[in-house]
């Protein structure tokens, strides 16, 4: 960019929603951009690195779990100065941010930080909210979160995923609604993450004026997550895990194990547990070492939807090791670890 600012995207959807398959798809991408990736992750373990990091050579940024409405604000904004730094050095390379918030995550303080922070705003300008929303679960998840509200509100484009699952009428009716929940923003399918890069860069589509209708204290609410005075929209709560009381309901945890897989064990224990406990499971991904294959298994799924793919080899000398997050609402956690021991050769 002309100004010498560093354009930012902020990436975001709800949990599950295909974020990850983009970006994924994007840096492999041949553009000739250097990409930053900032991945905050919600849970005690970051898979999408594993998952990204697998065949790109872009640089991944981790960042530390939790909150980004609170915590991983500050986290954020230190993230940022960081990179701008290094980069000004010469110590990095790289042509653009691309911050891929939790699917958990308001992206309103992140957005928030590009335009609080002076350090921030003379380093980066921020390009875009960039949107996904799940064809499958859109309805349920707008009826009753309201982080994926706010994230679609925020959008600047709206990509909707798994449109090849979900009939043609429920795919009008979301659309529909989308629009009048964001007149804003173009809306277009996306099947598997197959999007144009000049789709998703370059839209100067940050409009703050339209951001200020959202959230009238957008600019002055600089305390947010940080004190209990932080106002709340439509007498709603911000509902950001492990910080706030009402967030008891959504938890995480990892499965690790050192002894592979039996695939047909773990096949047929996956597919019963998501029959009885589908609806609580919002999210569930790993990386897997399964007897009888030399290569790593990505796997995930969203509700009863999963679904794995072969990833790359085990590389010579690395640990071999099963790490699997779940996410959910009144997980069985002691249901899903013993299940899943027993599935181990
Ligand atoms: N059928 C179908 N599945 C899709 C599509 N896009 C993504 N998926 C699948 O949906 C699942 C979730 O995709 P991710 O890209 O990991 O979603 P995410 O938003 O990064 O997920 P979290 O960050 O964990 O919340 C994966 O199994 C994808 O393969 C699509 O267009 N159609």
């Amino acid at each position: 960019m002309s100004n010498g600012l560093i354009p930012a995207t902020i990436l975001t959807g709800f949990l599950g929603s295909g974020k990850t398959t983009l970006l994924k798809r994007v840096l492999t991408e041949a553009h000739g951009q250097k990409i930053a990736v900032i991945e905050n992750e919600f849970g005690e373990e970051n898979i999408d690195n594993d998952i990204l990091v697998a065949d790109t050579e872009e640089q991944i940024i981790q960042m530390s779990n939790g909150c980004v409405c609170c915590t991983i604000r500050e986290d954020l904004r230190s993230t940022l100065s960081d990179l701008a730094e290094r980069r000004r050095k010469g110590l990095i390379a790289f042509d653009r941010v691309v911050i891929e918030t939790t699917g958990l995550a308001d992206p309103g303080p992140v957005a928030q930080t590009f335009f609080m922070d002076d350090e921030i705003a003379e380093s980066y300008l921020l390009d875009s909210v960039v949107t996904l929303v799940d064809a499958v679960h859109a309805d349920e998840q707008l009826n009753t979160r309201q982080e994926a509200r706010r994230q679609v509100g925020f959008a600047d484009r709206l990509f909707i995923s798994k449109a090849d699952l979900a009939p043609t009428a429920a795919l009008d009716a979301l659309q529909y609604r989308l629009r009048q929940m964001n007149p804003r923003a173009p809306q277009r399918s996306v099947h598997f993450g197959e999007v144009a890069i000049a789709e998703i860069f370059d839209i100067k589509g940050f409009n703050l004026s339209a951001k200020l209708d959202i959230d009238p204290d957008f600019l002055a609410d600089q305390a947010h997550g940080h004190d209990h005075h932080h106002h709340h929209h439509d007498g709603e709560a911000c509902d950001h895990p492990s910080h706030h009381a009402h967030d008891d309901d959504v938890k995480s945890f990892v499965f690790r194990a050192k002894r592979p897989f039996s695939p047909a064990k773990l096949e047929d224990f996956l597919g019963s547990v998501v029959q009885v406990y589908g609806p609580k499971m919002l999210r569930y991904k790993g990386v897997l070492y399964m007897k009888g294959s030399d290569r790593k298994v990505v796997f995930q799924g969203v509700h009863q939807l999963m679904g794995s793919d072969l990833g790359p080899k085990w590389a010579p000398g690395e640990d071999k090791l099963s790490k699997l997050v779940f996410i959910g609402i009144d997980l069985p956690r002691d249901i899903l670890e013993q299940g899943l021991e027993q599935c181990l050769v």
